[in-house]
């Protein structure tokens, strides 16, 4: 678990938020993705997504959101196809949301923002030893990002949102098994591509972006149990709500974003 437990400290500073915050980076996340620019590529294979529910372990409030993780020590859960070369393994998930259903999403089609979206996170174990080394390389770690839309009451999410309120405050950790992601996956296989970067410190660009077309529907209730949770550890007087934990929009800067639907 050494990959995804890499314990980062986020300090939620405004610095890393701007456009410049990464001198001379040219491919930093997120971008709007405009529909008029983007180019469909009739060579992109099919995602092939497996996942083993067996592989998840727990959910940790690393201070910015909540991940849940997954044993990454064998190819149990991977992700290739897609714009991908190599077979890349689910490290861990988490998602970015906002103080309300207006904002939350890090990525937007057309300008439009999603309440919140999610980040399936893999890295190469093809050609590298473990997420620490992939997270340096430019070709090391894909990301799948499902946007949240408020509608139905997502079934398959319930058991995640009842675990939340044990992560309630920065560094706590909870067991949390026989979860597969792929219940939090669009049934549609449309996806656009583009190269980019983590949207959180060290905002390495080493990251292959997959965004799925559609979203997945939560209820308001169910988003609303993300905002109770805490930017602030049990030990510090005032309580912070982690909300609003998305990283600005950067500039595209010469890149393409290719669809893999017409
Ligand atoms: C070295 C980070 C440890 S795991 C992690 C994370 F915690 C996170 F938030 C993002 S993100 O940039 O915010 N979303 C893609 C990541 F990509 C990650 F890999
Ligand atoms: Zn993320």
């Amino acid at each position: 678990l050494a990959g995804c437990s890499y314990k980062l400290r986020h300090q939620l500073h405004p610095v890393w938020q701007s456009p410049l915050s990464v001198p001379g980076g040219r491919r930093q996340s997120p971008i709007n993705i405009t529909l008029r620019d983007s180019l469909h590529d009739p060579h992109l294979k099919p995602l092939k997504i497996r996942y083993d529910s067996n592989t998840c372990t727990q959910i940790w409030n690393n201070g910015y959101s909540f991940l849940v993780e997954f044993d990454d020590s064998t190819d149990k859960s991977t992700l290739s196809g897609g714009p991908l070369l190599n077979q890349y393994r689910l490290c861990q998930f988490h998602f970015h949301w906002g103080e309300s259903n207006a904002v939350g999403s890090e990525h937007t089609i057309d300008g439009i923002l999603f309440p919140a979206e999610l980040h399936l996170v893999h890295w190469n174990a093809s050609k590298y030893k473990s997420f620490e080394e992939a997270v340096m390389e430019g070709d090391g770690l894909a990301v799948v990002a499902v946007f949240l839309k408020i509608g139905k009451r997502h079934e398959g999410l319930q058991k995640l949102v009842d675990a939340l309120p044990a992560v309630r405050h920065k560094d706590s950790v909870v067991e949390f098994t026989s979860f597969n992601p792929s219940c939090l996956l669009p049934t549609c296989l449309d996806y656009w591509t583009y190269s980019g970067s983590l949207t959180t410190p060290p905002l390495t660009e080493s990251v292959a972006w997959i965004i799925k077309k559609k979203p997945v529907e939560v209820s308001h209730d169910q988003l609303a149990v993300f905002r109770s949770l805490l930017f602030t550890s049990a030990d510090e007087e005032e309580q912070k709500s982690m909300v609003n934990n998305f990283r600005l929009q950067q500039p595209l800067m010469n890149r393409t974003v290719r669809s893999s639907f017409s």
